[in-house]
């Protein structure tokens, strides 16, 4: 194990940057953040996690698009590791603009995983990779031996980072590891992912806010895991004196049926399904109310039908353990809605 003093963490004001961010405070870690140019500086979650004005957390503005800026940041901070968080992380959203996924996620790895190698070459270099670079898979689970045939721009995107990271670490001996996450949720997570408009969409309906919630592909079958436990596999990563490449997942695959229905269930309210396709809907059982819709606007042209891991090497070399199960994870975020929700009529 090798003790990190100091850490750079890109996407500081992001769901996974502020999470490791408050795990490596807390473990003693000196951290220098980046945000984009222009960004809040800290934002509503290292608040939220109370860290926002810890002495030890220094935010600077990059964008990992320029090479030039990434090799003077790191130059300067000199970090033991180094974590790639930041980029474009909706999936949705690549499609409308292949393009920017391209470069916030592909360029800018490149970008730092160069500024690694030459400024600091001692730095072990994580990347947040994705389980989207497995496309479609053939086979279920996936592991860190699964064919890689990205769909999406973002899967595409990260592949190439993914790949960049391999190639890095077997041409140059570079500490580069890469932690292929399947989708990880919490509290913190951003409005536009499907959990997190779900949970906020219950909570408004349980205060009587809202009446209903539109949704896509109800179909689609991931693997939800909850984001603390992803970013501190990620920390344990960095620890070690390789890199290598770890599929951080829980195993169990849900549908967004079953996380629909779980979230209604954390705030109290049972569903029924009823009709099939863009015709079904999710009706509250008792009332007769519809609280989910179906709609065409929440579809993507390519979607993979099952994303599911094996974090078999993760568990035996890391001692990860998912330690929040689809019902927990839900219930979580719908309280910490609720309790905002609260806050904001107060
Ligand atoms: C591993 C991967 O995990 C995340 O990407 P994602 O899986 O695309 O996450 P999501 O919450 O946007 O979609 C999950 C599923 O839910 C379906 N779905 C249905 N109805 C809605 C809907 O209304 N909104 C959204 N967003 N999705 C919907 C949607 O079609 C898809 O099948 C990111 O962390 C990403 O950075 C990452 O790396």
């Amino acid at each position: 194990m090798n003790p990190i003093r100091r850490a750079l963490v890109t996407g500081l004001s992001g769901q996974d940057g502020a999470l490791l961010a408050a795990r490596l405070l807390g473990a003693g870690v000196d951290v220098v953040g980046t945000h984009r140019p222009g960004s809040d500086a800290r934002g509503w979650r290292l608040r939220e996690l109370g860290i926002d004005g810890d002495a030890r957390l220094r935010a600077v503005a990059l964008d990992p698009r320029d090479g030039d800026a990434c090799a003077r940041l790191v130059a300067d901070v000199q970090p033991d590791a180094l974590f790639h968080c930041a980029g474009q992380s909706r999936v949705a959203d690549s499609f409308r603009d292949p393009r920017e996924s391209a470069e916030a996620n592909g360029t800018s790895t490149l970008h730092l995983l160069e500024a690694v190698r030459t400024r600091a070459p001692a730095a072990h270099f994580v990347l947040a990779a994705s389980a989207e670079i497995f496309g479609a898979p053939q086979a279920a689970p996936q592991d860190e031996s699964t064919p890689l045939a990205a769909r999406s721009p973002y899967g595409l995107s990260k592949l190439y980072a993914h790949a960049a990271v391999g190639a890095w670490r077997a041409s140059y001996g570079l500490r580069a590891s890469s932690a292929i996450l399947f989708n990880h949720e919490s509290e913190l997570r951003d409005e536009a992912f499907v959990t997190r408009k779900l949970s906020r969409a219950v909570a408004r309906i349980a205060l009587g806010r809202e009446r209903d919630v539109a949704l896509g592909n109800l179909d689609a079958r991931r693997d939800f895991g909850y984001a603390p436990d992803y970013v501190a596999a990620m920390a344990a990563i960095a620890a070690r004196a390789d890199g290598a490449d770890f599929v951080l997942a829980t195993g169990q695959a849900a549908s967004i049926r079953d996380f629909a229905g779980a979230a209604f269930a954390a705030a109290g309210i049972a569903l029924d399904w009823s009709g099939d396709g863009l015709d079904e809907v999710g009706v509250e059982r008792g009332s007769g109310q519809v609280r989910v819709r179906v709609d065409a606007a929440f579809f993507r042209p390519v979607d993979a039908p099952l994303l599911v891991g094996d974090a078999a090497k993760a568990r035996r070399e890391l001692g990860f353990t998912p330690s929040v199960d689809l019902a927990g994870l839900a219930r979580r975020m719908v309280e910490a809605d609720l309790a905002r929700e609260r806050v904001a009529s107060i």
